[in-house]
């Protein structure tokens, strides 16, 4: 019978990876200034060393080390000052034993030194001559050709998300374009004839549609691209055509609301009616969301979410968020945890693994994960919680006091 073989959420999810396993994205290539947030479809690899030359990485005197060992404030040694680096020009200068160069912080290290002495501890006696009170280490205070990158090195990875530092490394290795996976391509439906547009005025009865807006920017916080928004009817053939037409065009069709077994709830015939394989997940031991739909036509996977926006919302993350994290190889760092300590007993649905928000709150310098009870229905549970905990399928629940690992939102 019809959501009473239901799969657990890990079997979900390894059905998710056999039957989407070939679906892939094409590249694209970018210029690293518009790069914020793409993920990276290759290794990229710096052509030039990081830094390209020896720099000095403090103001100081460049000099040879083992002229300094075993100085002090009472013992200096005197070193012949043979010139000055300027910034940001090459310098023709070599540094012989018991000679020094001056250079600033960034500045090139002459031939012959192999380590730098701050300014602070030495003394100028002359034009010509300095007294040096502390002894340097060879490599102190330098920082070599390719310290920080290796040329022909890899500066990143396949599957990163390219955050500003990433852009910032890209600009320091003069990597103008570089080649990114192409944007996910999503359609983002609501069903329901109760269902319409939040901005206008409202009839008794009807609602207004949360789940386009959500799931929509959730497309969007993910890397996605939304290619169509809108409500549709309760109805087999309306839903058909539009899912039909949207096919050819995009990675992804979400569909909240009619996955459960009502009269009206088609979403699964619907999808499949698409094309084999068609659904082969309807029903996970999960909650909130076990009426959750998982299928496949053509090339495109097609989700059906549960209507209660915080199911969609919890389901998104479980399921969709994977899925696109799966395209592009990237190893989703975005859901970052945080430990925390229950602030109260949290219970579990019997035989299914629990998604609970949480509120975080600090106290005594812990973390405190405070349970934010309501229906699945309650739009504002989720906008009072920082994120959730994920309670196992066969645990019973956790006590207070016990140590929790929080996914932020
Ligand atoms: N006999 C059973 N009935 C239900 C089961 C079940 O296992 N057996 N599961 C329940 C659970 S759990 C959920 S969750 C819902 C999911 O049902 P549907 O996916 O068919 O969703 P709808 O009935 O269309 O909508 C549910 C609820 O959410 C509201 N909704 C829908 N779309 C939106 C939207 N875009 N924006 C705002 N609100 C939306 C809708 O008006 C309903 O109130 O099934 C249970 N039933
Ligand atoms: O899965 Mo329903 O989402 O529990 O309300």
């Amino acid at each position: 019978m019809k959501l009473l073989n239901v799969d657990s959420v890990s079997g979900a999810k390894d059905k998710l990876s056999h039957y989407f396993a070939d679906l892939s994205l094409d590249h694209e290539e970018i210029d690293t200034c518009a790069s914020l947030g793409r993920v990276a479809a290759a290794d990229i690899i710096s052509p030039v060393p990081l830094p390209e030359f020896q720099r000095a990485t403090v103001d100081g005197y460049a000099l040879h080390a083992k002229d300094t060992f075993g100085v002090s404030d009472s013992l200096p040694v005197f070193l012949e000052l043979i010139g000055k680096v300027e910034m940001g020009e090459v310098t023709q200068l070599t540094v012989s034993s018991e000679q020094a160069v001056y250079v600033p912080t960034g500045g090139m290290i002459p031939k012959g030194a192999d380590a730098m002495v701050m300014l602070e501890y030495v003394e100028q006696m002359d034009t010509g001559t300095i007294a040096v009170h502390r002894p340097s280490a060879p490599g102190e205070n330098v920082i070599m050709r390719g310290e920080d990158l290796k040329e022909g090195t890899c500066i990143i990875k396949k599957g990163r998300r390219i955050k500003p530092s990433d852009i910032g490394a890209l600009a320091g290795a003069g990597i103008a374009r570089i080649k990114v996976f192409e944007k996910i391509r999503v359609a983002v439906i609501s069903t329901g004839d109760e269902i319409v547009d939040p901005f206008g005025s409202v009839p008794l009865g009807k609602i207004r549609d949360i789940n386009t807006y959500a799931l929509a920017n959730m497309v969007t916080e993910a890397g996605g691209i939304v290619t169509f928004k809108g409500v549709l009817a309760d109805d087999f053939q309306g839903l058909k055509d539009q899912l039909l037409s949207l096919l050819p065009d995009n990675h992804i069709l979400i569909i909240s609301g009619g996955s459960s077994v009502g009269q009206k709830d088609v979403t699964a015939q619907v999808i499949d009616s698409l094309g084999p394989p068609g659904v082969f997940v309807h029903g996970v031991a999960v909650k909130p969301g076990k009426p959750t739909i998982i299928g496949r036509a053509g090339d495109t996977a097609l989700f059906g979410l549960p209507g209660h926006p915080v199911s969609a919302i919890i389901i998104f993350k479980i399921f969709i968020e994977t899925l696109m994290n799966q395209m592009t190889c990237h190893k989703g760092r975005e859901n970052i945890s945080l430990m925390a300590i229950a602030d109260a007993n949290i219970h579990a649905a019997p035989g299914k693994e629990t998604y609970q928000p949480v509120l975080i709150e600090k106290e005594d310098g812990h973390n405190l994960a405070k349970p934010i009870h309501g229906k699945s229905g309650a739009i504002s549970l989720m906008t009072r919680a920082d994120g959730y905990v994920r309670i196992e399928q066969n645990k019973e629940g956790i006590k207070k006091g016990e140590i929790v690992q929080v996914t932020l939102l």
